[in-house]
């Protein structure tokens, strides 16, 4: 056996499953883990990325972007993955945010985020178009989605490290879809995690299915009405998944469960787990009609498909939902916010349109740095027009798909697209404005081949030797300034060219190692 689950653990699922599934549960602990990758289609879409990566794919039944691969084949040892072509991702782990329904245009929060796995599922699904809030409690977690959310090139989304209480209080009913993938006690995941295995305690369930409890509440009242929410959890406990949607619904009669369809992947749910727990005096009596919904709930077991143990519930908040017209256009939330989720803005406000209004914090005149990002747009961007707000944040430019003051009084992490920073009346690029910026928006790009170790030169920070004719620049563009570096077409980051050499301005912390 690969790993050996708490003894604890296996006795109550003994108990739960029965003596004959509890046998090919148990079983399934001799099978290795699968390993997946799903494709980052803000970068590239699925049929070049088949065509392009060397890794043997073998298609993942619930999601469309997920690939089944072997994990000797060491995808993280990739430029591409450093171009962010692709996500590393547990398979089962990918089929929440399948559920969700995500469309271009929307308000998405996901509200347990940390390291972002999801959060970069749905930005692929919102393809640019309305906006990602995507929030961890744990302040050292929100580091990793941070830079999650930079690496796979999203554009349009917000960075919080908040209490889903207070973001309750910021937004009230402004989402038209939520992830809650809730902390639990994570016993789907001993396959994977040993340490989880090793850790693991019987009083966690408890204290997992409290908190749980407390952020779906949150939950509820930042969905707008007709809107669409998943809990997800990676545990068996019914006391963290049928026992905290029943309760769910008891307190909240406006939310139903959305009936998923059972197949050879989703299992129903186990409302007769509810009764398990009555009787041990560890639960309660729920109306039939709650019991019969937690029916209507998700499983996926290790024993019956390729993945990790998962429950899924989609939950749907009765009531009119917003006109999506008003969601459709990135950006559209004005800064006198009032009486719903949206308010229309003139699109030609993008991020050349309103000027900063003040100083920041240390004092620094917000015109004359949007003034500076303006003029590095001039020198070093092609014509396009980038979506978002500019505005100021802890002395960098952001482009934020939110008013600055919607975010007051929140604990921010990114207002938005970091695009830089400015000293002495000049910005210098950020990182992730390189990465989520296609070549056909940048003055000059220098494509470096994934074949010939060049683009690994790069990725490791050296000097490069590049002759000028290599530069592609834009119409008007000189050589001068800084360029986009790319691997086949696929953006990795900045450099500077001077005299047939490219200074390397990858940030040293994203290096290859
Ligand atoms: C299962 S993990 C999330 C994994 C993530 N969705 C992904 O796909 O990469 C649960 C996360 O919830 C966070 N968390 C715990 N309590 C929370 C709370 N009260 N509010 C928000 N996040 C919380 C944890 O820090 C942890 O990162």
């Amino acid at each position: 056996m690969a790993v050996q689950p708490p003894k604890g653990f296996l006795e109550r699922m003994k108990e739960l499953l029965g003596e004959e599934e509890y046998a090919a549960f148990y079983a399934s602990y001799d099978n290795p883990r699968f390993a997946g990758i799903r494709v980052n289609t803000l970068k590239i879409d699925s049929e070049a990325f088949r065509e392009a990566v060397p890794f043997e794919l073998r298609p993942i039944p619930w999601c469309e972007t997920g690939y089944y691969i072997d994990e000797q084949t060491k995808p993280g040892k990739h430029p591409y993955y450093h171009a962010g072509l692709y996500y590393i991702q547990e398979p089962s782990a990918m089929a929440p945010v399948e559920l969700l329904e995500v469309t271009p245009g929307e308000h998405v929060l996901d509200l347990c985020a940390a390291p972002g796995g999801k959060s970069t599922q749905i930005a692929a699904k919102l393809r640019g178009n309305g906006m990602l809030v995507t929030n961890d409690i744990n302040a050292e977690r929100t580091k990793a989605l941070a830079k999650n959310i930079e690496l796979y090139g999203v554009r349009n989304a917000v960075v919080l490290g908040e209490s889903p209480e207070r973001i309750a209080r910021a937004f009230p009913n402004f989402f038209d879809k939520i992830l809650i993938d809730a902390p639990c006690s994570g016993e789907g995941m001993f396959r994977k995690d040993e340490d989880m295995a090793r850790l693991w305690e019987p009083e966690w369930i408890r204290k997992y299915a409290g908190m749980q409890r407390d952020i779906l509440r949150s939950a509820a009242a930042l969905l707008a009405p007709g809107g669409r929410m998943v809990y997800s959890t990676c545990t068996f406990a019914p006391e963290e998944n049928e026992a905290t949607i029943a309760n769910f619904l008891l307190e909240h009669p406006e939310f139903r469960v959305v009936p998923l369809r059972p197949n050879d992947c989703i299992s129903p749910g186990r409302p007769e787990w509810l009764e398990w727990l009555a009787e041990r005096g560890e639960g309660r009596d729920y109306p039939s009609e709650i019991v019969a919904q937690t029916a209507m709930c998700g499983r996926l077991w290790p024993h019956k498909m390729e993945g990790e143990g998962h429950f899924l519930a989609v939950l749907e908040r009765q009531g009119e939902g917003q006109p999506q017209e008003e969601a459709a256009a990135y950006g559209n939330v004005t800064s006198d916010w009032e009486g719903g989720p949206r308010g229309k803005r003139d699109s030609r406000q993008g991020h050349r349109g309103r000027p900063g209004t003040g100083h920041d914090a240390k004092g620094v005149d917000e015109r004359e740095l949007l003034e500076s990002w303006r003029a590095f747009s001039r020198e070093h961007l092609s014509e396009a027009e980038l979506p978002g707000e500019p505005l100021l944040f802890g002395g960098n430019v952001y482009l934020s798909p939110l008013t600055k003051d919607r975010l007051d009084g929140l604990k921010v992490v990114r207002p938005g697209w970091y695009v830089g920073s400015v000293k002495n009346g000049r910005l210098t690029p950020g990182q992730p404005l390189a990465t989520a910026l296609s070549p056909s928006e940048a003055a000059r790009v220098l494509d470096l081949s994934a074949a010939d170790g060049e683009a690994i030169r790069y990725l490791k920070g050296e000097t490069l030797q590049v002759e000028a004719a290599r530069i592609r620049c834009s119409e008007n563009a000189g050589l001068k300034g800084y360029v986009l570096v790319t691997v086949d077409g696929y953006s990795l980051g900045w450099g500077k060219w001077q005299d047939g050499m490219l200074k390397n301005e990858y940030p040293a912390g994203w290096r290859w190692t």
